[in-house]
C-alpha cells in the first residue's frame, strides 16, 4: 500500500512540533528526528568544548584539594605523634590536654572530617555548566536526542547497507572515522532499536555489545543487562528456544534479576515439553527486517539512495541542456538548464543562488528550525524526525532583500507566477535526515489542503541545494527510478500537477538519508492559481511537455 501525501499528517508536523529541543537555536531533528540538526551541533561545537573543560579543571582542582585535606587528616591520625592509640591509656585520658584533644577530634574534627567527606560540591560546578549551558541560549540534546540519533544509525544502516560490525568500527561508507563504539554503546543503540520495537536491529546490535563487553577491559557494560533485551528480541523474532537458553544464563549469572526467573517460566511456557527438555538442538537465529512499514517502496526508496537509478536509454537519448533566455533580462545572463528527463519534466537548474545568498537564508532560518516529533502514517507510531522543520521555517519575501531576489528569480526561471506561491521552507537534515517518500501536491481526497490559502494546489516544486552533503542525501523519485544529488548552488523543478490540474502520481520522490555531510535545502512551493496565463490549463493530461522541455514559455 502506499503512504500518499497527507497534507493533515504535514499539519500536524508543523503545528504539533515538539518544542522540547530549542529555542533561540531551534533543533531539527533526528541524528534524526535523529537526529539533532547539524547546526546544532556545530553550535554545541563551537563553545561546548571549552566552557565544560574549564568547569571540569575547576572541579578537578577543588576535589583535589578537598582530598589532600582528608588525607592530610588519615595522616594525623596515623601519625604516632598524635599518640591516638593512648586514648586507650587510663593514664593519658586523665590528663586534661589530652582528654580535651581526644574530645576534640571526636566532636569537632570528626565533623569537619565528615562535612568534607560529603561535600564534594558537585552541584555547585553541575550548577554552573548548567548555567552556561541556558547562556549559550543552545538547547542542549537530551535522552530522546541521543534515541533519534540511534534510529538515525539504523536507517542509515538498512538504507547504506551497512554492517553493524563496520559501524561500530568507526566504519562508514568504507572510511575510518576514527571513533569506535563501546560495549555499552552498542548496548544503547539497541536498546534505542528495542524501544522502538524494531527487533531486528535490536538482535544485531545486542549481538555486537556481547561481542565487545567480552573482549573489554574493563567491560563497559555488564552481561547481564544485555541478555534481557537480547532474549526478548530473539523471541520476537520467532525463537524462543534460543531466548529461554539465554535467560536461564541470566538467571544463572544474576540470581537476584529482578525479572530473570519469571522470564524462564515465561519463555518456557511458550515451548512444548519435548523442546523444552532438550535445550542444546537449537534453531539457528534468523534475523529479519522490520515488517511494518511498506517494504516494497522502502526497498525502492533504498535502492535508489544507493544511487541504483533506472536507465532510460531512449529518454537519455533525448534530453539535452539549454541556455535559457526567453526574456530580455535573460539574455546577458541565461539560466543553464539540464533536462533531467520528461514525461514528467525534471530540468536542473545550475548555479541559481551564490553563496551569499545561501548564507543569508540560513542566517535568517536558523532560529526557527524545529525539531519535529511526527505520526508514522502506517504504524501510528511517534517518530523523531529530524528531517522536519517548524511552520516558522517559513521565510517571507518581505523579511530579506535576498528573500525577494530568490522569489523574483524563480519567477524568471519557471516562467511561473510567484504571487500565490508559498514562502521559501528551509530544512536542515541531521544525521540520517531524510524524508519518507510523499507527492508534494495535495490528492483530491484532502479537500481542505491549501484551503486557507485559497491558491489551489502545488502546481510546481523548485527545490534550491543550499548544501553539498559528501555522502547520501540524494532526492529519489520513487515511481521513475531516478535521482540527483545536491550540487550546491543548483536547483532542482518539476510539475506536480499535469495540464489537466490532475496531480502527477509519477512525481512522488523522496529525501535520502544522510550519511556523511549536511544538507540544507530551501523549497519553493508554487500554486496553481495566477497561471491561467503562464502554464494555461489544458482539457487533457497528455498536453503536458509538448512545449518540449521548455518551461512554459510566457
Ligand atoms: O530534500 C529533498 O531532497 C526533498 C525535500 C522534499 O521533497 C520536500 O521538502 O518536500
Ligand atoms: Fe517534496
Amino acid at each position: 500500500m502506499r503512504v500518499l501525501f497527507n497534507f493533515r499528517y504535514w499539519l500536524r508536523v508543523w503545528f504539533g512540533a515538539s518544542l522540547a529541543f530549542g529555542l533561540c537555536i531551534m533543533i531539527c531533528h533526528g541524528a534524526g528526528d535523529v537526529f539533532t540538526a547539524m547546526v546544532d551541533l556545530e553550535n554545541l561545537l563551537a563553545g561546548e568544548a571549552d566552557m565544560t573543560a574549564q568547569v571540569l579543571d575547576e572541579y578537578i582542582a577543588s576535589e583535589t584539594y578537598r582530598l589532600q585535606q582528608l588525607k592530610s587528616f588519615a595522616n594525623e591520625y596515623l601519625s604516632k605523634n598524635h599518640n591516638f592509640d593512648e586514648g586507650r591509656d587510663e593514664n593519658v585520658v586523665t590528663n586534661p590536654i589530652n582528654a580535651y584533644l581526644l574530645i576534640k577530634r571526636l566532636t569537632s574534627d570528626w565533623k569537619y572530617i565528615t562535612n568534607l567527606m560529603q561535600s564534594n560540591n558537585a552541584e555547585y560546578f553541575i550548577k554552573n555548566i548548567t548555567q552556561e549551558r541556558l547562556n549559550n541560549q543552545v538547547k542542549y540534546p537530551d535522552d530522546e536526542d541521543l534515541d533519534g540519533a540511534a534510529i538515525g544509525l539504523l536507517r542509515l544502516q538498512d538504507t547504506y547497507h551497512l554492517n553493524t560490525k563496520d559501524l561500530a568500527n568507526g566504519v562508514v561508507a568504507g572510511n575510518n572515522v576514527g571513533k569506535t563504539l563501546s560495549g555499552q554503546d552498542c548496548f544503547e543503540v539497541g536498546r534505542a532499536a528495542y524501544n522502538a520495537k524494531d527487533y531486528y536491529h535490536t538482535l544485531e546490535w545486542m549481538q555486537e555489545a556481547l561481542d565487545r563487553i567480552k573482549i573489554e577491559k574493563p567491560p563497559t557494560k555488564r552481561e547481564s543487562d544485555i541478555l534481557e533485551y537480547y532474549a526478548y528480541a530473539l523471541y520476537q523474532q520467532g525463537n524462543p528456544k534460543r531466548a529461554l537458553v539465554l535467560t536461564k544464563r541470566l538467571a544463572q549469572i544474576d540470581p537476584t534479576h529482578p525479572r530473570a526467573k519469571g522470564n524462564v517460566e515465561w519463555y518456557e511456557s511458550m515451548l512444548s515439553d519435548e523442546h523444552k527438555s532438550d535445550l542444546h538442538d537449537l534453531p539457528p537465529i534468523k534475523n529479519v527486517r522490520d515488517t511494518r512499514y511498506d517494504i516494497e517502496e522502502r526497498e525502492v526508496y533504498e535502492k535508489l539512495c544507493r544511487g541504483k537509478f533506472e536507465r532510460d536509454l531512449e529518454m537519455e537519448s533525448k534530453v539535452y541542456c539549454y541556455y535559457k533566455k526567453d526574456r530580455d533580462f535573460l539574455k546577458l545572463a541565461p539560466f543553464k538548464v539540464e533536462i533531467l528527463r520528461f514525461e514528467p519534466l525534471v530540468v536542473i537548474f545550475h548555479e541559481v543562488v551564490s553563496d551569499y545568498e545561501i548564507s543569508i537564508v540560513k542566517q535568517l532560518a536558523t532560529p526557527r528550525l524545529k525539531r519535529a516529533t511526527v505520526q508514522n502514517a502506517k504504524t501510528g507510531e511517534l517518530e523523531h524526525a529530524n528531517y522536519r522543520i517548524s511552520k516558522s521555517g517559513w521565510l517571507k519575501d518581505h523579511e530579506h532583500p535576498v528573500i525577494h531576489r530568490i522569489n523574483e528569480r524563480i519567477d524568471l526561471m519557471t516562467n511561473l507566477n510567484q504571487e500565490t506561491s508559498e514562502d521559501l521552507q528551509v530544512a536542515n537534515y541531521g544525521i540520517g535526515g531524510h524524508y519518507d517518500p510523499h507527492f508534494d501536491f495535495a490528492r483530491k481526497e484532502e479537500v481542505n489542503a491549501f484551503k486557507t490559502l485559497n491558491t489551489g494546489n502545488r502546481i510546481a516544486t523548485v527545490l534550491f541545494y543550499m548544501s553539498q552533503p559528501e555522502t547520501g542525501g540524494a532526492t529519489v523519485y520513487t515511481e521513475l527510478g531516478i535521482g540527483t544529488y545536491p550540487q550546491v548552488h543548483n536547483a532542482l523543478f518539476w510539475y506536480n500537477l499535469k495540464r489537466d490540474g490532475e496531480g502527477d502520481v509519477r512525481t512522488r520522490h523522496a529525501a535520502c538519508p544522510v550519511l556523511t555531510g549536511v544538507k540544507w535545502v530551501s523549497n519553493k512551493w508554487i500554486h496553481e492559481r495566477g497561471q491561467e496565463f503562464r502554464r494555461p490549463c489544458a482539457l487533457t493530461q497528455d498536453v503536458n511537455e509538448k512545449y518540449v522541455g521548455d518551461l512554459t514559455p510566457i
